[in-house]
């Protein structure tokens, strides 16, 4: 403020100190920058790309931590923006090695997420924080457990190009039939819509075949599919499949009033919730009350996300029963 006062004429306010050339700056800083008085912030960019060609990313971060305790970048959000993926170069190779996951890939909102508790926390070390630079983006909380989860992770893992080699060297093999199933399921999970469906089908008439198909398409845009069958038999046909009462935690003594054995702030609670897709296979095999039950705990877990869920069927997921139903 001092350096602007030395120059700024007339000013009646503190805005009008921060305002340069008819435009109003959030901080005195960016007000300097403007009046050019502190070196350009490309500087920073430069040296941080230049210093990416020799360092790690954890020597990048503190440099970048560096030259925000010091005050020289007048806006850091900028810097940020140019620079965060030399920042966070080796993030994914300790979350890897962390977690025991080496085959987790990683979003570019969630390496930047990791990459901003990095550097938070050597900010806190210098008795400072994100928050006191103005623009600088905070960790997303809600990525941050997701991806402490080992059951979510589990679900990521699946590799893109393999599921979409899969997806696109069976997708032309689809029946008519199959197709418009296919493309049904497919449209209420792009848009987000709620949706039970049901797929009838004595033996052998391809229901397998379009889960797998449904599966592999889901888990190349990274969305998280959940395939459950009645028997032990049948998951190990579905890729990644399990019983559905192992995985739901669906009691084998049931009445009308049982729920399943899934506590709401579980990782598994956070699985369901996370889950655009569940496809049960066999399931006529199984008890209508393990249903019920299934649905009122689903509706109990969603409730999370929107009260609302539990007025709809499952809280709103969208569910596949497949099956012989004859
Ligand atoms: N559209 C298709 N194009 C080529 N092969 C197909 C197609 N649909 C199904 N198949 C093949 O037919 C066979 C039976 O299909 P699938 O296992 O999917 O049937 P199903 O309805 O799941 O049977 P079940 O209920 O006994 O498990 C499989 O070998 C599968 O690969």
């Amino acid at each position: 403020m001092r350096m602007l006062l030395n120059v700024q004429r007339g000013c009646t306010s503190f805005r009008s100190i921060r305002t340069v050339n008819s435009v109003l700056y959030d901080t005195f800083q960016e007000a300097c920058s403007a009046m050019g008085f502190l070196i350009d912030d490309n500087e920073f960019v430069l040296a941080i790309n230049e210093a990416a060609e020799l360092s790690s990313g954890t020597q990048l971060r503190k440099l970048f931590v560096s030259l925000l305790i010091s005050g020289s970048v007048s806006r850091p959000v900028l810097v940020w923006n140019q620079t965060w993926k030399y920042l966070s170069d080796d993030i994914i190779y300790y979350r890897r090695s962390e977690l025991h996951f080496p085959g987790i890939t990683m979003t570019d909102e969630e390496l930047q997420t990791f990459c901003l508790i990095e550097i938070e926390k050597l900010l806190q070390a210098n008795g400072k924080s994100l928050r006191d630079f103005a623009g600088m983006p905070l960790p997303n909380v809600n990525l941050v457990s997701q991806f402490s989860n080992s059951l979510v992770l589990r679900e990521l893992e699946y590799d893109i190009s393999v599921m979409l080699e899969e997806h696109d060297s069976n997708f032309s093999k689809l029946n008519e039939e199959q197709k418009s199933i296919y493309d049904r399921i497919i449209h209420c999970v792009t848009n987000k819509e709620h949706g039970l469906f049901f797929i009838y089908g004595f033996g052998g008439t391809g229901k397998t075949f379009l889960y797998r198909l449904l599966s592999a398409k889901l888990r190349s845009q990274r969305r998280i599919v959940i395939n459950v069958a009645s028997s032990g038999i049948a998951s190990l046909l579905l890729p990644g499949g399990k019983t559905a009462h192992s995985m739901f935690g669906i009691p084998i003594e049931l009445n009308e009033d049982t729920i399943c054995r899934i506590p709401k702030d579980s990782p598994k609670a956070d699985l369901i919730r996370l889950a655009e897709l569940i496809i049960w296979d066999e399931a006529p095999m199984t008890n209508k009350l393990a249903f019920e039950a299934l649905d009122r705990s689903f509706r109990d877990i969603m409730t999370s996300i929107s009260v609302s869920n539990k007025d709809l069927p499952f809280g709103g997921k969208i569910i596949v029963l497949g099956g012989d139903f004859r």
